[in-house]
């Protein structure tokens, strides 16, 4: 038996954030959404209201169920407003040390007995769980992204993990109509460790020449039936984020085949992270996208 969750804590009002707020109320949990910003919680709560219309919008949802949604949400800038919460789920930057001064600021905030989860696409979770007060009530809940439209949640025990904790995650996520898939604690889990290399593969295709932007996205759309091209996807993950997930298989696996393309860090470099900044492998400040490249 897991313990009961009524009241889910999310951290990082970014597309992660907003998404697992969303869905969080949707399912009916009290949601309270903490970032540092008060403007990136309000953008993140306008997301959600654009996203939740929508679907009254295509019939997925009733006005009503909009609503009642809407009201289950409150966004905060204060760390204290999580006291409450009996799931947090952190889906801050993918840096660890970004995580762990978070990790530093709400332990002692949170209720003894309340489970602390991490968004992470990549970081080792036993190292993540070392660095809170306990380990044995943290976990990775990896939800994909856009998180109100991907099926899949991987869920990921650290070395400590114990049962009850791993049994309270998989009613939460069940209960929002995920799919889950077990992944053992290794760099990247399952869906990253295979898609990551791909898309830094679509980068070095970009880099070595061998097809533009437009040729790369459109070969693997058309000719592997890919909903989104690589390029397109990574700039919709976030070239940052990309980047870090790359570092952590090249660092914890110590083999050059994930070795992180140059163009990608360039890119990053640049301050070019894709969707979220207005440019990467394409810029999105006009009407279209154009190709950067
Ligand atoms: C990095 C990690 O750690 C792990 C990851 O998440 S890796 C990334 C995994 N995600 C993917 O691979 C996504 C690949 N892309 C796709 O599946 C599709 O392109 C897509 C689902 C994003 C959009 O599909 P589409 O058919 O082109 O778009 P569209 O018809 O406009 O949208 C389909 C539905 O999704 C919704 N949607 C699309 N983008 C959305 C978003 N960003 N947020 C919320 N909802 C969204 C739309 O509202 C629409 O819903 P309705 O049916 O209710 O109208
Ligand atoms: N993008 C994706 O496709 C997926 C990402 N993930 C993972 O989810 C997590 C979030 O990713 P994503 O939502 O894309 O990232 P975003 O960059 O969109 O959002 C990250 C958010 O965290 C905030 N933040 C940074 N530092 C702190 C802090 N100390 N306290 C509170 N909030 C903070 C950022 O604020 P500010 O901008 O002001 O710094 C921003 O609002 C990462 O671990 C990522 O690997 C998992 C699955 C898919």
């Amino acid at each position: 038996m897991g313990s009961e969750i009524k009241n889910v804590g999310v951290i990082g009002a970014g597309q992660m954030g907003c998404g697992i707020a969303q869905v969080s109320a949707a399912s009916g949990y009290r949601v309270q959404l903490y970032d540092l910003s008060p403007e990136r919680i309000e953008a993140a709560l306008a997301t959600v209201n654009g996203n939740l219309a929508r679907q009254v919008a295509s019939g997925k949802m009733t006005e009503d169920e909009r609503k009642a949604a809407l009201a289950l949400i409150s966004g905060s800038a204060d760390v204290n407003d999580l006291a409450s919460a009996d799931l947090v789920i952190e889906a801050a930057t993918e840096d660890e040390s970004v995580k762990r001064k978070i990790y530093a600021s709400i332990c002692p905030v949170l209720k003894p007995e309340a489970i602390l989860a991490t968004n992470t696409s990549s970081l080792s979770i036993t190292r993540l769980a070392s660095a809170t007060d306990r380990p044995e009530r943290f976990m990775g809940i990896h939800f994909m992204n856009p998180v109100p439209v991907m099926k899949l949640v991987e869920l990921v025990r650290g070395i400590a993990t114990d049962e009850k904790t791993f049994t309270s995650a998989k009613d939460f996520v069940t209960k929002l109509d995920k799919t889950i898939t077990v992944a053992e604690d290794f760099p990247a889990f399952i869906v990253n460790r295979i898609l990551l290399p791909m898309i830094n593969e679509a980068i070095y295709t970009l880099y070595e020449g061998v097809g533009s932007v437009d040729a790369i996205d459109t070969a693997m759309k058309l000719g592997a039936n890919h909903p989104m091209g690589p390029l397109q996807l990574a700039d919709f993950i976030g070239l940052d984020t990309c980047l870090s997930i790359m570092q952590v298989l090249h660092d914890g696996l110590a083999d050059s085949k994930y070795r992180p393309c140059p163009l990608l860090v360039k890119y990053v470099e640049a301050g070019w992270l894709g969707r979220k900044s207005g440019r990467g492998f394409y810029d999105y400040r006009g009407p279209v996208p154009v190709p950067t490249r």
